[in-house]
C-alpha cells in the first residue's frame, strides 16, 4: 500500500549530475513513487549560485545555505553531488546527526574518509549509498556490497576513470593532442571540476582505494594506493604499444595476495593485448572485472562518466534508501572486518615493456641483458633495431617476465647509468595477458 506522506530529499549541489537527478526525480515521479511505495519530493537544493536559471526546479526550492538545508530536521535523505572533501563532509555528518540518509557521488570523500561516515551513519541509524561514486552508471559497488558478499574476491581490475579512457582512445584512434582531448571530455560533463584530479589518477586511485575495501572487507585508503596518472603517456609510447599488438589503459588493479595475507591496490597506465576486452572500451565507458573464489571471472561495462549515467547510479541509490525508510530498516553497513596490511608497490609482481636508445656497437646487448640478470628479472622478448639516422643508435625494446615491481624499477635505473644507454624513451606495465 503507498505511504501518503511523501519523503523529502534534499539536493545538495545541481551541476552536471545535480541537475540530472532533479530533472529524473521530476519526470519518473509516479514510478519512484511506485517502486518505493511512497511519494518523493525535492525539498531544497543548494547552490552556489542562486541567480541561474534551473529548468523544472522551483526557485522557492533554491538556497545558497546547504547548512540550513540539511539541518531542517523533516529531510529524509540527502543526494550529495557538490564533490570534493570539505563541505561534503561535515554536510553529509550534520544531516546523519539530524536524522536522514545520504546518497553521495563522491568518491575523494569516501576513498579519504569512509569509514568515519560509516560509523556516524551506523551511530545514527541511516544509510550511506555510493553507486555514482565508482565506474558511474555501472552497477558495481552494490553487487561487491550485497550480490558477492558470500564468495571471496580475489581480484578487481579495470578502467575506472572516463576521463582519462576518452583521451587515451582519442590519442590512440584519431592521433589527437592531450590538451584538445581533455577539453573535449570537460564539455561533455565527465571531467572533474579540477581535471587533474582525473589524469593524474587521483580519481581512479579513489575509487581503487574505494573497491578495495569493499572487495576485500578491509579499510583501504587513498594514500595506500599506489598512482601514477597518464599525462607522461606519449604518442611513441602508443606506436611502442601497436608494435606489440597492443593498447594503453590507465588501468585500477587491486589484489589480495596469493597467500590472502595482504593486499594491494595501484593505479597506472599499462599496455595491454588488443584482444583483451579492455582494449576496446572506448570513449568515456569504463569496465571492471572482478574474479571471485566461487563465481569466476565477472565482468562489468557501461557509460563511467556523464551527467544522466551518474545520476542514473544515484537515483537507484535513492530508491533503495527511500525503501528502506519505508520498512523502517537500513541496508548494509561496512564490512571492513579483516584488517588487511596494503603491501607497496615494490611488492607488485608486474611485467615491464621498456625501450631504450642504445649504442649500436658490439657487446651492448649482453651488457643489457647482464643488468636484467643482476636484479633477478628474466627477459621474455627482446627486439633491437639500428637507425637509419647514421648516428650509431640503435632501438632495443625488452619486454620482461613476472617479477616484483622494486627489481623492475631498479633494473631500470641501473640501465639509465650504463653508458651505453644513451636514454630510456619508454617504460610501461604491461597487464592482461
Ligand atoms: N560528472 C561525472 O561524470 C561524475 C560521475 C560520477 C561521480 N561524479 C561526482 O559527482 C559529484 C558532482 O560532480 P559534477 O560533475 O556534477 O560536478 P559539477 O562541478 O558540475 O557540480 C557540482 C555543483 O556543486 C555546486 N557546489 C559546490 N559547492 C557547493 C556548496 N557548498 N553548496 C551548494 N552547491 C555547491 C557547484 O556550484 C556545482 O554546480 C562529484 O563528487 C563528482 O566526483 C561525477
Ligand atoms: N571524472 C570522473 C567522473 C566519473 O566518476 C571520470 O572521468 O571518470
Ligand atoms: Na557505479
Amino acid at each position: 500500500m503507498m505511504r501518503t506522506r511523501p519523503l523529502k530529499v534534499a539536493l545538495l549541489g545541481c551541476g552536471v549530475v545535480g541537475s540530472e537527478v532533479a530533472r529524473i526525480m521530476t519526470t519518473h515521479a509516479a514510478d519512484l513513487a511506485a517502486r518505493i511505495g511512497a511519494p518523493v519530493e525535492l525539498a531544497g537544493v543548494a547552490v552556489r549560485r542562486p541567480g541561474k536559471v534551473r529548468a523544472g526546479i522551483a526557485p522557492e526550492l533554491v538556497t545558497t545555505d546547504a547548512t540550513a538545508l540539511v539541518k531542517r530536521g523533516d529531510i529524509d535523505v540527502v543526494v550529495e553531488v557538490i564533490g570534493g572533501v570539505e563541505p561534503a563532509r561535515t554536510l553529509i555528518t550534520t544531516a546523519f546527526e539530524h536524522g536522514a540518509s545520504v546518497v553521495s557521488a563522491n568518491k575523494a570523500l569516501l576513498a579519504e574518509d569512509g569509514a568515519a561516515l560509516h560509523a556516524v551513519a551506523e551511530r545514527h541509524g541511516q544509510d550511506l549509498y555510493y553507486e555514482a561514486a565508482v565506474a558511474g552508471a555501472i552497477p558495481l559497488v552494490r553487487p561487491l556490497r550485497e550480490s558477492l558478499a558470500g564468495d571471496k574476491v580475489n581480484r578487481v581490475l579495470g578502467i575506472v576513470n572516463g576521463t582519462t579512457n576518452f583521451i587515451l582512445d582519442k590519442m590512440d584512434t584519431s592521433g589527437a593532442g592531450y590538451s584538445e582531448a581533455l577539453d573535449e571530455a570537460t564539455a561533455l560533463g565527465y571531467a572533474e571540476a579540477d581535471p587533474t584530479a582525473d589524469v593524474e589518477g587521483f580519481d581512479a586511485a579513489a575509487k581503487a582505494a574505494i573497491l578495495a575495501g569493499i572487495a576485500f572487507h578491509t579499510r583501504v585508503r587513498l594514500d595506500d594506493v599506489y598512482r601514477e596518472g597518464m599525462t607522461e603517456v606519449t604518442s611513441a609510447d602508443f606506436a611502442s604499444a601497436k608494435r606489440m599488438g597492443c593498447t594503453i589503459k590507465l588501468l585500477a588493479i587491486c589484489e589480495r595476495a596469493a597467500d590472502g595475507g595482504s593486499v594491494t591496490a595501484r593505479v597506472h597506465p599499462a599496455m595491454i593485448p588488443l584482444s583483451h576486452p579492455l582494449a576496446s572500451v572506448r570513449g568515456a565507458y569504463n569496465a571492471v572485472f572482478v574474479e571471485a573464489e566461487a563465481a569466476g571471472q565477472l565482468m562489468f561495462y557501461g557509460p563511467g562518466a556523464g551527467g544522466s549515467p551518474t545520476a542514473s547510479a544515484v537515483l537507484g541509490d535513492l530508491v533503495a534508501v527511500c525503501r528502506n525508510r519505508v520498512e523502517g530498516s537500513t541496508g548494509p553497513g561496512e564490512s571492513a572486518y579483516t584488517q588487511l596490511p596494503v603491501s607497496p608497490m615494490g611488492d607488485v609482481v608486474t611485467r615491464y615493456h621498456i625501450s631504450l636508445d642504445v649504442a649500436d656497437k658490439p657487446g651492448v646487448l649482453a651488457q643489457v641483458a647482464t643488468v636484467f640478470a643482476e636484479h633477478g628479472v628474466s627477459i621474455d622478448t627482446v627486439r633491437q633495431q639500428s637507425r637509419q639516422d647514421g648516428g650509431g643508435e640503435a632501438s632495443l625494446v625488452v619486454v620482461t617476465h613476472r617479477a616484483p615491481d622494486a627489481a623492475l624499477s631498479g633494473t631500470v635505473e641501473a640501465l639509465r647509468k650504463l653508458d651505453t644507454v644513451r636514454g630510456v624513451a619508454s617504460i610501461m606495465r604491461v597487464e592482461g595477458e
